[in-house]
């Protein structure tokens, strides 16, 4: 395949699943706040992956205005419940607009407003089917081991955002973020524990189930 039709069916892909208005709406606040979503072809995947894990506790660190989260929502049953958390309260009024105009019940939502290596750790053990982590990728590897932690056997560990634009591709490619993503990837390949995949949808959706 050229590099064209590459492209060109990347796009197609990503553009497969249609987002509704409520998620357009999301999106255009999570710009407004500087913030980089989850592409819809991401979004797509982790629908997909909440509905097959019927997962019914699913986190989300770094929620931002919830366009991943609406997502997740998705594909999860009409009972599981998102925990959003974001350290940015702005964010969040932005994402408890969203979840509202999708006509979700309070229940569905469980908004924490906090930095997350301080509420990460008062999650329960082995309590979650699907943990998605985002943002600044720094202080990945430790929201990582706590995820692992609170996966439960045949959970998904998810993390948007690890292609970094490509860089952590391009061998160059040097700077503090691409390192922390690079290091991931390779713990998380590293680890016997852990069934992994790299997809390149977005900017890159690195997967890992947790073994049984
Ligand atoms: C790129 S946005 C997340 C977008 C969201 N995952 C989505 O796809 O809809 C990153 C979010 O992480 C939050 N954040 C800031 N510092 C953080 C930290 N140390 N750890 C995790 N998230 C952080 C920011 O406030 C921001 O809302």
């Amino acid at each position: 395949m050229t590099a064209d039709a590459a492209r060109t069916a990347w796009l197609y892909g990503e553009g497969f699943v249609p987002e509704d208005a409520v998620v357009q709406r999301a999106r255009e606040r999570a710009e407004d706040l500087g913030c980089a979503a989850v592409s819809p072809g991401a979004g797509a995947l982790l629908s997909v992956l909440a509905a097959t894990l019927g997962a019914r506790a699913v986190v989300e660190v770094g929620t931002s205005a919830g366009v991943a989260a609406l997502w997740l929502l998705r594909g999860m049953p009409d009972d599981g419940v998102l925990t959003a958390i974001d350290p940015e309260a702005e964010h969040l009024r932005a994402a408890r607009l969203a979840f509202a105009e999708a006509g979700l019940p309070p229940v569905r939502t469980r908004v924490i407003a906090g930095r997350p290596q301080e509420v990460l750790p008062r999650l329960a053990d082995g309590g979650y089917d699907l943990v998605l982590i985002g943002g600044e990728p720094h202080a990945w590897f430790d929201f990582a081991v706590e995820a692992l932690r609170m996966l439960r056997p045949g959970g998904i560990l998810a993390v948007a955002g690890a292609l970094q634009g490509g860089n952590v591709a391009d061998r160059a490619a040097q700077d503090e973020a691409t390192t922390a993503a690079r290091e991931l990837g390779r713990s998380v390949l590293a680890d016997t524990g852990l069934v992994p995949a790299l997809v390149p949808v977005g900017d890159g959706l690195l997967l890992a189930v947790k073994k049984a």
